[in-house]
C-alpha cells in the first residue's frame, strides 16, 4: 500500500496562519491535488484540519470518483454540521476513533451515514488503521492532507512512501502558526526521516511542488 503525504505550505513552513487560514494552494496546484485523490482510495485529515477548514475532500475540480474520507478523530468530536458529515450519506466516509469516543457519538456519526473504526485507547493507532485499510478493505492508495500532527504521526511511523509539498510564494510568520510536521520533533536532524528529491514542478502562480520520496529507516 503506498501512502503519500499532501501539503501546502508558506516559504516559512506554515501550512495555516495562527487565526487558521490556509488558502495557501493555486487554482492550478488544487487541481493536481483533486486528481492526487481521485488516484487514491482514501483521503485521511486529522480532526483539528475538519474543525478548522470544514472541508469537502471530493475530486470536484475535475473529473474522477472521490476517494473514501477518513477523519482521525479519537473522541468522536466531529460536528453534525460538518460538510464531511453533512454528505456522509453520498460519499463513504470513516471516523477512525480511539477507546475515548462514547457511545452516543459513535451512534450519532452512524446514524449521519459514516462508518466508525476504533483503533487505540488514547490517540488513534495509525499503524492499526492503516492495517486495516490494506488487509480488510483493500486500500492499495492512502492519501494523507495534514494537518500537522497527523502528518508527524504518519512519519515518525514510518509509514509514508512519498512526501509532496507545495511551497507557495508567501510567508505567514507567528510562532502559534501550524507548521507542516508538528508532533514533538527529534532531538536531532539526523534522527527524523531522510528525504530523496524525485521530482520538481513549477506553477503559473511561482509554487514550487516538491515530490520527495521518504527514505526507510
Ligand atoms: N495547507 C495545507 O496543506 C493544510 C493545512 N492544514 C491546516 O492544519 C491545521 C490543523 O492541523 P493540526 O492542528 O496539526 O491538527 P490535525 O489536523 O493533524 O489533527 C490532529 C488531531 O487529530 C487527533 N488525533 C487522534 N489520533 C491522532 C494521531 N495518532 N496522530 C495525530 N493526530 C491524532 C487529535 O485530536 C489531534 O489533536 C488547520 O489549521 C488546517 O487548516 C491542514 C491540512 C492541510
Ligand atoms: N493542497 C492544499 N493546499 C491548500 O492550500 C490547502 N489549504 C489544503 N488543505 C487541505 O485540503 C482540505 C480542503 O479540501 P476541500 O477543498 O474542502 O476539498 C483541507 O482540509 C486540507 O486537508 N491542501
Amino acid at each position: 500500500m503506498k501512502i503519500t503525504i499532501n501539503a501546502a505550505m508558506t516559504i516559512d513552513g506554515k501550512i495555516a496562519t495562527a487565526s487558521g487560514d490556509s488558502t495557501i494552494s493555486s487554482k492550478e496546484d488544487l487541481k493536481r491535488v483533486h486528481r492526487l485523490r481521485a488516484a487514491s482510495d482514501a483521503v485521511v485529515v486529522g480532526i483539528s484540519t475538519v474543525l478548522a477548514d470544514n472541508p469537502q475532500l471530493t475530486v470536484r475540480l475535475v473529473r474522477g470518483k472521490n476517494p473514501v474520507r477518513v477523519v482521525v478523530d479519537s473522541k468522536c468530536r466531529i460536528p453534525g454540521g460538518s460538510q464531511i458529515l453533512r454528505t456522509a450519506g453520498r460519499v463513504r466516509t470513516i471516523v477512525a476513533a480511539s477507546a475515548q469516543a462514547s457511545a452516543a457519538d459513535v451512534e450519532r456519526i452512524r446514524q449521519a451515514g459514516a462508518e466508525v473504526i476504533i483503533a487505540g485507547n488514547e490517540a488513534v493507532d495509525i499503524k492499526a488503521l492503516f492495517s486495516t485499510f490494506k488487509k480488510k478493505m483493500g486500500f492499495k492508495k492512502i492519501l494523507v492532507e495534514g494537518g500537522g500532527e497527523l502528518n508527524w504521526s504518519v512519519l515518525n511511523l514510518g509509514l509514508a512512501d512519498e512526501l509532496i509539498v507545495t511551497v507557495a510564494p508567501r510567508v505567514a510568520g507567528g510562532r502559534l502558526a501550524t507548521t507542516l510536521v508538528e508532533g514533538d520533533g527529534y532531538d536531532t536532524i539526523s534522527q527524523g526521516p531522510k528525504f530523496r528529491l524525485a521530482h520538481v514542478q513549477k506553477t503559473r502562480a511561482g509554487e514550487l511542488v516538491l515530490f520527495y520520496r521518504v527514505g526507510k529507516k
